[in-house]
């Protein structure tokens, strides 16, 4: 089997996959981290890695960009490839004054702009949340490896240019820590399949003091986001 997007076999895909949006970034988990890592997948270069880390089989497959695109590849990792666990690994704009460049956030529970939820036809509004255990244990490794971290409300918006200037500021009256892109379809196609999703964010922006980080910066921080996921991939129960 193959899908339109997705030229892995069943076989070829973990059961609990890492997804960073970029593609460049899951090469370069398989290739910093993984063992042995096989690329499952070239179809639009959305690259795809299954590998081992300490001794657990673990994927890395990139969503690209936006609600639609992770609508699209997560639905296809647990619908027509059996995948339990998504871990997100993405970055992210702060929004709360309480973040820093660098800081990690667990996306803890979503809202959004996106009408992603509005195909679900349900008679009122939805609120999209990670799995409890996975957010359990992601604090905990955060707890063992001492690293800064937030949990709390995540934005996901379908607008990273946008001509209401003021957006992202009226998110912050909700105390809504961050915003990025694509964590929502995640979150909902696995409450609709019954399955399980935890968003990790690096702070890369600050975008209400115009702020952007480094190149080199933004590597070093990654890491401490990247190797934390990849610990609870190794220690989730999958
Ligand atoms: O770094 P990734 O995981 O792509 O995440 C963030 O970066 C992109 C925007 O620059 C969006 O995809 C947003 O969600
Ligand atoms: O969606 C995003 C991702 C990173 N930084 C932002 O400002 N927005």
């Amino acid at each position: 089997m193959s899908t339109p997007h997705n030229e892995a076999q069943k076989k070829d895909i973990a059961k609990i996959v890492l997804m960073p949006g970029d593609p460049l970034r899951a090469k370069l988990i398989a290739e910093t981290y993984l063992e042995d890592a096989v690329c499952y997948n070239t179809v639009r270069n959305m690259l795809g890695y299954t590998g081992n880390y300490k001794g657990k089989r673990i994927s890395v497959q990139s969503s690209g960009m936006g609600v639609p695109s992770m609508g699209i590849y997560s639905m296809e990792l647990y619908r027509d490839y059996d995948v339990d666990t998504i871990i997100r690994v993405g970055s992210a704009g702060a929004i709360s004054d309480s973040l820093s460049m660098g800081d990690v956030v667990i996306g803890m529970g979503l809202c959004t702009d996106s009408a992603y939820v509005s195909q679900y036809n349900l008679p009122g509004t939805y609120t999209p949340v990670a799995d409890f255990n996975l957010v359990k244990l992601a604090t905990e490794i955060m707890e063992e490896r001492g690293v800064s971290y937030q949990t709390g409300v995540v934005l996901t918006s379908d607008l990273f240019y946008t001509d209401e200037k003021d957006a992202v500021a009226r998110w912050k009256k909700m105390n809504v820590l961050c915003v990025e892109m694509e964590s929502l379809a995640l979150y909902c196609n696995a409450a609709r399949l019954g399955k399980r999703a935890l968003t990790m964010l690096t702070i890369s922006d600050i975008p209400l003091k115009g702020e952007a980080m480094e190149a080199d910066e933004r590597r070093t921080s990654f890491t401490v986001m990247l190797e934390s996921a990849l610990r609870l991939a190794e220690k989730a129960d999958v």
